[in-house]
This record gives structure tokens, sequence and C-alpha cells, in this order.
């Protein structure tokens, strides 16, 4: 099972909690496993179990299900996680640090944006350190030495209860990581190098290095490589999407003036397109960008007893999502989720309604609806910016032409439940953010009426911090809709 964490991660929780506390030999097996390398997990799974206060277990619960016999116990231990599950719990961490720029000493401390969990170990922390350079960290648009010697510091500097030893060792791997960089001119290798030698270390390049260095005219003070920040539209938009996902109203205005005008009716009315369904129950729209493209918040988009009927029936079933990339349909770095498309009748018909009441309000055809999607992402699981039509550079096929394909038109995300903590949807060329409110879906157009792709359109789910979110994901596709939406020879139109 892949991280992040959904509630078959909480049931593992659960049941860890269950055996621990009732067998002492499988407290014991339970320990070797986790004990071996697989650190970050443990280190998430009990940041999930403190956190989330839905698993947490009274006394009564452990009372009741003491009753393990080791044949559960097996296949309890086969669903353990493994190292994929390690690595991605401590990307978790980090890309949470990355996102809300949270400060790694609190991280240590098991503070996480004010959620508090136990503080982590010096193992645990190494563990992260050492996965910093993972793609899907190094993809965030951050300096990736500066957020490496970031951890390292704050693990120089925090009280460790660990030996000489391993001391001695962290030091040595600091020295190393600012060798590689090179940043070996510099107070802070010196600074290393002074703190190795007042531990009597016996290394015989010491004495030489602090003579080299204090020979050595300008020293820098700080190794110039950690303090540069990447620059460039990509790097703006992805700081545009953190500056959103913290709530920091600094976005910079990377596209926005090229093709899009201010936008005109900005705000609030009832909709009812003279379509029957609509006139008895009008849709609350709340329009955030006017146009090209249009994005709008719908109110009341589901009703309960259909996000009831949602999750319940995808609780179970859902998987590690994929997206579209050259090598076809993959699991990606940069969408950390599970997903599955609705296929069930049964369900279907529960969301009839809600199909019947999209089709109406977007005046598209029906049959243009492609199956409901629903997501959830746990913990630190997050959708980077991407657009929702697929272009050339992202296809499978050299010979693809967007413009010849069927392309998603419109897009509506349904939020199933509140998330206590981040999650929300943002639209970093725009400016726009939209916490999830459960039963209100965001709705927008990722195409110009051409039916090329508007990359202004782009947009990214913040990752979660507390709690875990749920959505649906209705989108439809264009070619049913070549009367509602005709062409124009404007390309920006
Ligand atoms: O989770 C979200 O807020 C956005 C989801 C999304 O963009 C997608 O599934 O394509
Ligand atoms: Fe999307």
């Amino acid at each position: 099972m892949l991280f992040p964490a959904i509630n078959q991660e909480d049931d593992l929780i659960k049941q860890a909690s269950e055996i621990v506390s009732s067998l002492e030999q499988a407290a014991d097996l339970v320990t070797d496993n986790i004990n071996s390398g697989y650190l970050a997990t443990t280190l998430l799974r009990y940041f999930n179990l403190m956190m989330n206060r839905e698993s947490e277990m009274s006394m009564d619960t452990v009372q009741e299900t003491s009753a393990w016999d080791l044949s559960d116990f097996e296949s309890f231990l086969q669903a353990m996680p493994n190292e994929t599950d390690a690595v991605g719990a401590a990307l978790g961490i980090l890309r949470l640090h990355v996102m809300y720029g949270l400060s790694s000493s609190d991280i240590l401390h098991g503070d996480i944006k004010g959620h508090m969990s136990r503080s982590l170990t010096f193992d645990e922390t190494l563990y992260l350190v050492r996965h910093i350079r993972h793609r899907s960290i190094a993809t965030m648009g951050i300096n990736v030495y500066n957020l490496t010697w970031n951890w390292i510091t704050s693990v120089m500097h925090e009280e460790f209860d660990i030996d000489e030893q391993k001391r001695q060792a962290l030091l040595q791997r600091a020295l190393g990581f600012l060798k590689s960089l090179p940043c070996n001119y510099t107070e802070q290798y010196l600074k290393i190098i002074k703190s190795l030698s007042s531990m009597h270390s016996n290394l015989d390049e010491l004495s030489h290095y602090s003579y080299i260095l204090k020979q050595w005219k300008g020293l820098d003070n700080v190794c110039p490589i950690l303090s540069k920040h990447p620059k460039g539209e990509l790097y703006d938009l992805l700081k545009n999407y953190r500056k959103l996902c913290r709530s920091e109203n600094t976005y910079t205005n990377i596209n926005t003036k090229k093709h899009t005008k201010p936008s005109r009716t900005c705000g609030c009315f009832l909709l009812h397109n003279n379509d029957p369904i609509l006139l008895l129950a009008p849709v609350k729209m709340e329009i955030l960008h006017d146009s090209r493209p249009q994005i709008a918040l719908i109110h009341d988009a589901i009703s309960d007893k259909q996000i009831r009927g949602l999750k319940n029936f995808s609780r179970t079933q859902v998987q590690r999502s994929t997206v579209t990339t050259r090598a076809g349909l993959v699991p990606s770095d940069n969408k950390i989720s599970q997903q599955m498309k609705i296929r069930d009748k049964q369900v279907k018909q529960l969301l009839s309604s809600f199909q019947r009441r999209i089709a109406a309000l977007t005046q598209l055809n029906s049959y243009g609806l492609e199956p409901l999607h629903v997501a959830n992402y746990g913990v630190g699981g997050q959708y980077d910016v991407h657009v929702d039509f697929v272009f050339a550079e992202a296809s499978s096929d050299k010979d693809f032409d967007p413009d010849m394909f069927d392309q998603r038109l419109v897009s509506v995300v349904t939020y199933l439940n509140d998330v206590e903590d981040g999650g929300a949807t943002v639209f970093p060329e725009l400016g726009i953010k939209v916490n999830p409110r459960k039963g209100t879906a965001v709705m927008f157009y990722s195409l110009f009426r051409n039916g090329t792709g508007n990359f202004l359109s782009r947009h990214a789910s913040c990752p979660v911090v507390y709690g875990n979110k749920w959505i649906a994901v209705q989108w439809a596709r264009r070619s049913y809709h070549y009367t509602r939406y005709p062409c124009t020879l404007d390309r920006f139109e």
C-alpha cells in the first residue's frame, strides 16, 4: 500500500495499535520489522496516529479487540508498509516542509503547522535528509542544496541523545556535503572542522584543513551555491503555487496580461439556464474568474446522501493515481493520491441527478461526460501544477495532434469533505485559491473556443496537512459540444 495514507492506512494503524497493546510477542515482531529501515514510515504512521483524532484508540476498543491470533498477524505483517512507503512518508513530510515553508526545527520537534506529534529521532531525520534529492522534491522549484543544508544544520543544532560516534559521522557527512558542492572554503566548513577537532577526532586531515583554511584569504561566510534560487517562468509558477497554498497574497503575475481581460462579473447568482431541472432548484454560482478561463464555484453541488454513497463505495477500492505521460498512464510523484472511476450501475444511479445538474449548468450534452472519478489525498498528498487537457509534449504518441483530440473542455471538482488543514485547489497563473468545503464544487474551462488548450487553467492541489481530502472529478469532453461552444478563429477567444 502506498503513501499517502487513506482510511485503509488508518485501519492499519488501528490494527497496529491493537496488536502492540495486546500481544507482547507480536509487539516484538512489529518492532523488529519497523526498526529495520522503515523509519520514515513509522514516523508518519505515528504522525498520523497522533494527529488524526479519528484513528486514536480508546482503551475500550483495545479491550474489545484484543483477541488476535498469529495467523491474522502474519497477514497483517504482509500488509506492513515497505521501503516505497517509507520513502513516500519521508517525501510527504518534506513536501509539507517545502510547500508551507515550515521550519525544519519545528518538524524535528513534531510540530507540523501547529499540529503536534512526537519528535523525530536522529535516525529518522537522517532518513529525511537522504531523500531530499528525490525527483519529486528536486522538481518543486527550490534550491535542494539549500534544503539539504538547512536540515543538516538543524540536526547538528539539535540536542539528540546520540553517542560520539554518531555525532562524528554527522559532522563528517556535513563536511562531505559542503565539499561536494564545492563549499570547502567557507566559514561553515571551518566551523565543522573545528567541531570535529574539539571532539579529538584523530583524522589526519583536520589539522591540514584548518591550516589551509586559516591561510585562505577571502573565506566566504556562506557558500554561494546555498543561497542561489532558481529563476524563470516555471519557478515563478511554482512559487505562486506555494504562496497560494500558504495564503500569501504576493503571487507574481506571470502570463495573465497576455490573454485575459479583467473580470467584470465576479459575484454570486442563482442560475437556471431555463433548464427544467435547474428551474426547480437553481444552481448557486460564484464566479471567481470571468472568462478565458472561466472559473466558478458551485455551492451545494451534491447532496450528503450522494457523498456518503460515493465515499462508502470508493473507500476500499481506490488505488494509486496515475497520470498521462509519454510512457502512457503511470503512477507519478506529481500526483500523490489514490483514485478510481465509478462504473458501478447503482452508484451511477445515485449520482444521476448530480450529473444531470452539471450537464444543465454547463449546457453540455451529458454524452460528453466522462465516468466520474473519485480521489483521496492523505497527509502530505498533493497534485502538482497541471492542466486537464493533453498537450503534445505530454502525449505518448509522437504524432499526437492536440487539435484533433477529443480534449477535456470542462472540469468540475467537487469536495466530498471539509479538510481540516491544507488541500486547497489553486490556480497559480491567476492567483485563485479554493479551500475545500464539503458539497461545494469548483468548475473551470480548460480550452479556448477554437479547441486549443488554455494554460492559464493550470491548477494544483496543495498538500493535505491534517485530515484527508476526498473529491469527485467530472470531466466533460469537447466533441459533443460543437454547437454549444462553436469554434472561432481568434486564437485566444
Ligand atoms: O484535488 C484538486 O483540488 C484538483 C484535482 C484535479 O485537478 C484533477 O483531478 O485533475
Ligand atoms: Fe486537474
